[in-house]
Order: C-alpha cells, then structure tokens, then sequence
C-alpha cells in the first residue's frame, strides 16, 4: 500500500496521472490532471479527442494500459465501491432500459444509494426544475428530457464529485441554460465538485473555471479560464505595420480580421504600440491548433 497513497494536503479532490490507453487507431497519451473541490473544469475537445476514454478511464468503466487515479488522497479501483458512490456519473449514450417506466429506474437507484439518497431534492429537481412526467418509460423521453432526468438521478445521491460526459450535447438553448444553471448551483452552493466535456464552447465559457483542452488524445492546455483572457490575445490586422504583422504571423495564427497569439511570445513594444483585444475560447483553440 506504500504507493497508493498521495499527499492528503491539498483540496484536490482527484488526481488523473499518466493514464494512457491505446486502440489500433487511437492513442491516449499520458493524461494528467488534478480536480479541486467545488471547481467546475470543462473538458474540451473535437469529435474523437478522447474526451469519454478518459471519463471512462478514471471511473474504471474500462481499463487504462498504464496510469493512476487518486480520490481524496486515496488509489483508486475497481474495488473501491465505497469511493464510486460518492462520484456521480452521466454518460454520452442514454439509450438503455429503453421500454422501462422512469420511475421505476428511480426506484432502483434509490435502493441502491439508500442512506445517502436525497429524496427531497430528486423530487425537487424532477417536479420544480426540470419538469419531468416520472410516469414515462425511458424511450418517451425526449434527448433533453433524459438528461435531464439522468442528472437528476446523478445529483441526488449527494455525489462530491460529478463526471459528465456531454451533458449540454444535442439539447435546445434553453434546456442548456437550465441544465448548466443547476450545475453551477451545485459548485457553488453545495461544494460539489464538476468536470464536464463538450466541445461546446459557449458551455464551457459559461460556467467552467478551469479549462483542460485535448486533442488527439494529447492535453494541450490545462488553464484557469481568467489566465486564458491575460494570455491568448488578438490584434486585429488592419492596424498593424507591415514589420508588426511579420512578426505576429511568424508566431500567431491568423483568423479572419485578426491575428490570434500568445502574449508570452510577442515583443513588449508591439504590446505597447497596437490595442489588443480579448480572444473567445474558440478562437483560442483554433490557436492553440495551429
Ligand atoms: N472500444 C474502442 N475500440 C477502438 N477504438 C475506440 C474505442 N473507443 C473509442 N475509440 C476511439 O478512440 C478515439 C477517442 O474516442 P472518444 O470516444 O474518447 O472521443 P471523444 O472525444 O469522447 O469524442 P466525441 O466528442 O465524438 O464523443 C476515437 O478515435 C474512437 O474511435
């Protein structure tokens, strides 16, 4: 047991190291990070990233070739059923137990939680936030209402840590509003702590802090959100003399009227002479894809 355990003097509240898993075509390398309690990260990246091989990866659902995973200090594994009930989780794929009334799916995974079931708060959720008919079987359910219920079920459990696999993917704007609202709430009112993929930025802009981006199966950024805004900047082209905007395209990216860059590589006099302005997360990634 002397290596499985880590420093318990952080606020971390699961610690990600070196996990790597490789399919014929694919190849996830070396995937590190650390959560903090009460933070929401958003885990961002393309169609194919290996954003779920990795939720899949820390949650055990399926087997990392290589890697660790913390929980409060703590390894770990398949065996820690002790561990796993307090993380909850909502996956990509929602079409299971398709022909089953929803309420009995509730019942269920109540009986499996019990003591730390909530059940003011599962009905809080379903009757006054989400307005879900419990009476429904699983494939009468619309996308968002699935979702909707499937948080439901994941946050009443108390869970301290959530994973979420797309929880705003395929959803109307205001059904997204609602879902990233209630987990906010729960970051901020109740200290849970959230990490959620999308590759919508706009989501992640919204509500994450923090900010992990992978692609191809590499992290290419793992930064709080208020650093991205001192960091990434833009200029927008017109302004610029021809030797600034040799310089600036020697080391940016230029996307439409602008040019994206990173202020750490660019001369202080060029900072000084021309206005920056703020770059969108989208427009970061787009840099940092270059
Ligand atoms: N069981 C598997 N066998 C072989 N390849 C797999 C398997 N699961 C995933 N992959 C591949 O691993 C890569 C990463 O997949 P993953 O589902 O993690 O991406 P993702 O970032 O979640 O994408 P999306 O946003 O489309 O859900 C993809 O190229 C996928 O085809």
């Amino acid at each position: 047991m002397k290596n499985s355990v880590i420093s318990k003097t952080t606020k971390s509240i699961l610690t990600v190291k070196n996990l790597c898993k490789k399919y014929d075509t694919f190849y996830l390398d070396n995937i590190g990070f650390e959560l903090e309690e009460g933070t929401i990260t958003g885990f961002i990246g393309r169609n194919g990233a290996g954003k779920s091989t990795t939720i899949k990866l820390i949650l055990n659902i399926i087997k990392f070739d290589k890697g660790e995973v913390f929980y409060r200090g703590e390894k770990f594994c398949d065996k820690r059923i002790d561990i796993k009930r307090k993380i909850g989780y909502v996956g990509e794929h929602q079409n299971f137990y398709e022909n089953i009334k929803i309420k009995n799916i509730y019942k269920f995974v109540k009986g499996v939680y019990k003591e730390s079931w909530n059940d003011e708060k599962f009905k809080y959720y379903i009757n006054s936030v989400f307005d879900i008919d419990l009476n429904k079987k699983m494939k009468e359910l619309s996308k968002g209402m699935k979702t909707k219920f499937l948080i439901a079920l994941a946050l009443s459990h108390e869970p301290e840590l959530l994973l979420l696999d797309e929880p705003t993917s395929g959803l109307d704007p205001l059904i997204r509003e609602e879902v990233l609202e209630v987990l906010y709430d729960c970051a901020k009112k109740q200290n849970m702590t959230i990490f959620f993929s999308s590759h919508i930025t706009e989501d992640i802009e919204k509500i994450a802090e923090r900010i992990i981006y992978i692609d191809n199966g590499k992290i290419l950024l793992d930064c709080k959100k208020k650093e991205i805004h001192v960091r990434y900047k833009k200029i927008n082209i017109e302004q610029l003399d021809k030797e600034a905007f040799q310089e600036l395209k020697s080391i940016g990216v230029i996307n439409k009227d602008y040019i994206l860059f990173d202020v750490q590589n660019v001369k202080k006099d060029i900072l000084n002479k021309y206005k920056t302005e703020k770059i969108m997360l989208d427009e970061m990634l787009i840099y940092l894809r270059r």
